[in-house]
């Protein structure tokens, strides 16, 4: 990924000017989100310009709401490198504080739109909306885009099971530990990026050495084992994560541990990003450090069943 896969604003350059945009959150980057970006493409290409996503940092609701917002499901720099992989040609960030949430759809509309970006064409899903109190709907935009003289697409909902995805809806599920159901509705396997640091020293002890990540970037999934994969210069091994507290040495500090599996070194200070898999059992407390010895061999017997990776 080159280093600087989004850009702001003030940063802006002519070959980003005049193509197909689409504006959002964008966290997670699901299925949904795909389908949006495909026709994205298929506008760029009509109207001969970029596939421009714009997205928002931080989240508005961060801004809105500090005490009650959502743990995002990606960093700006995973949401680009995402989006990217959908075939995004560029990401531009609008920086959002209370003066940008305080403008009015048509305000947004004429700034962003038209004066920054110059868009010959709009992609949105059904449930868009922009401006002050989300006041501009779908239907605002039909008319502002053809007073404006620009396409615009109004991609169906994509739907998993009964429901529309939503970056809502896989928090929850990464929340109930359904690691299944949330991959279902990303692009990709859930990420967690954060900073090795140290823990008790213990792991290795019992045979099985841990790194521990601490300053997740991203929203931390239920307590639980689950069975992982980590990309480490290179190369993907498998690991067994823990995410709680440690109840078998009578702690209850929540813990992020990584378990690799056919790796041994130092990663102390390094940035690790762990990939789920599956969810494995739940955290459980073990009458003895053997009996919680013997579970972690049966945990990583269940990993390397549950993972397979190319030699
Ligand atoms: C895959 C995996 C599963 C674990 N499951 C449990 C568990 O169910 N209960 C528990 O008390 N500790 C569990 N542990 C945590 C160990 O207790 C922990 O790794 C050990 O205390 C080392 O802590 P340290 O990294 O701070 O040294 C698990 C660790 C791993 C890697
Ligand atoms: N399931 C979906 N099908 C089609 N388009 C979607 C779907 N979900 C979101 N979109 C569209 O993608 C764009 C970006 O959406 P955004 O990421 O802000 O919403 P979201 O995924 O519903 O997130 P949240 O749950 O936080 O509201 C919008 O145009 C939105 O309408």
């Amino acid at each position: 990924m080159p280093a600087a896969s989004y850009c702001y604003f003030d940063q802006l350059t002519k070959e980003m000017l005049g193509g197909a945009v689409s504006i959002g959150n964008f966290d997670g980057v699901h299925h949904g989100h795909a389908c949006l970006l495909k026709n994205l493409k298929l506008a760029a290409k009509q109207v001969n310009g970029p596939a421009v996503v714009v997205t928002f940092d931080p989240h508005p609701a961060a801004v809105l709401r500090p005490q009650a917002v959502p743990a995002r499901l990606t960093s700006l720099e995973r949401r680009a490198e995402l989006l990217q992989q959908q075939g995004v040609d560029f990401v531009v960030v609008c920086r959002v504080d209370r003066d940008f949430l305080n403008r009015s759809a048509e305000a947004f509309f004429q700034s962003t739109v038209l004066e920054s970006l110059q868009a010959a064409a709009i992609v949105e899903g059904p449930n868009f909306f922009f401006g002050r109190n989300r006041e501009g709907d779908t239907k605002r935009l039909e008319t502002l885009c053809r007073d404006a003289g620009i396409g615009l697409t109004i991609v169906p909902a994509t739907a998993f099971g009964e429901q529309m995805i939503s970056s809502s809806r896989v928090r929850q599920s990464l929340l109930a530990g359904d690691i299944a159901a949330a991959n279902s509705m990303l692009t990709a396997p859930y990420q967690l990026t954060g900073k090795v640091g140290t823990g008790e020293q213990r792991g290795r002890l019992i045979g099985f050495p841990t790194a521990n990540l601490v300053e997740p970037t991203s929203l931390v999934p239920v307590h639980g084992v689950y069975a992982t994969s980590v990309q480490l210069d290179g190369q993907v091994y498998r690991a067994a994560t823990h995410i709680g507290p440690n109840p078998t040495f009578g702690e209850s500090v929540e813990k992020i541990e990584v378990h690799l599996l056919d790796w041994s070194g130092d990663l102390y200070g390094r940035d690790l990003s762990v990939d789920f898999i599956e969810h494995v059992r739940d955290i459980a407390s073990f009458e003895s450090v053997d009996i919680l010895r013997q579970q972690l061999q049966r945990d990583v017997q269940k990993v390397r069943s549950l993972i397979h990776i190319g030699k």
